[in-house]
């Protein structure tokens, strides 16, 4: 199985756990700025001085840049592919939730979700694309762990109910069926007790160069050769 060359050229540079750890610290800092920022009431003349202190940081992390995003990576011990910079997901990526995303025995998967006062859409609920979003990627995630990895093709969305931020809700997906290069997810963002509020399904299209291709042959072709 040939790996797709950006892919390859990502994992070739993957970062070691300490230094990711180290990086999505600084991602939940801005994270915690980001909120800081969408709710500060303090005076004009402080909002100026810390505009001017967090001009000079982002200068600091300006000093050395890579050419693209953060993308797919092993950790250290090779047993797990992680996607640091993904945009929903990824642990460095400060746009990220970040969504903890687990696979169940079932190969469905799972994830505990909370939004926050930055995610506001409609008056005191959380942004239907936002929402719209994390079920792309947990459907994703669902056809990945249950077939292939496959680019969404097309994404429905049922909102059901408003979705409150700051409250523990729970995201599901599973992978149903595929014809060809063709899968078939469903998922729903819910309530703790399983009442649903958006409702999700997903046509996702595996790529005819990714067909076949799963995680286990991700890892086996970027295993050290042995006597390394
Ligand atoms: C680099 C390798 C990576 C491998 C990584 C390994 C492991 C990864 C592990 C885990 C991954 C985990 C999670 C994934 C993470 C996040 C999920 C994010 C999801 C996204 O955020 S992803 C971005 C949004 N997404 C796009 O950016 C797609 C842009 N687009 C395209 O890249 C092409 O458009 C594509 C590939 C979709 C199709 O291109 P194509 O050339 O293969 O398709 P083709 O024309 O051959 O059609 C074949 C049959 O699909 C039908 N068809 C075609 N398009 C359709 C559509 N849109 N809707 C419904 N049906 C459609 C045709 O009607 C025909 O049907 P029929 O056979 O019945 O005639």
């Amino acid at each position: 199985m040939t790996l797709d060359l950006d892919l390859a050229d990502a994992l070739s540079r993957a970062e070691g756990d300490a230094r990711l750890a180290a990086l999505a610290a600084l991602a939940q800092q801005a994270r915690d700025l980001i909120d800081a920022v969408a709710l500060t009431d303090v005076p004009g003349d402080e909002i100026t001085a810390v505009a001017g202190e967090i001009a000079v940081l982002s200068e600091r992390l300006r000093a050395t840049m890579r050419d693209r995003p953060r993308s797919f990576q092993l950790t250290e011990d090779q047993n797990t592919l992680i996607d640091p910079g993904n945009a929903v997901g990824g642990v460095a990526n400060p746009h990220a939730l970040p969504l903890v995303v687990e696979v169940t025995p079932e190969r469905t998967v799972r994830a505990d979700v909370q939004f926050r006062p930055v995610h506001a859409g409609p008056p005191g609920f959380v942004h239907g694309g936002v929402t719209s979003m994390v079920l792309d990627q947990l459907l994703g995630e669902a056809v990945a762990a249950g077939h292939f990895p496959a680019m969404t093709g097309t994404l429905t969305i049922r909102y059901r109910r408003p979705v409150p931020y700051g409250e523990p809700l729970v995201g599901t997906a599973e992978y149903t069926h595929s014809e060809g290069r063709k899968s078939w997810v469903e998922g729903r963002i819910a309530l703790p007790d399983g009442t649903p509020l958006v409702e999700a399904t997903g046509l996702f299209i595996t790529p005819s160069a990714w067909v076949g291709l799963t995680i286990a042959d991700v890892e086996e072709a970027t295993a050290p050769a042995a006597g390394q």
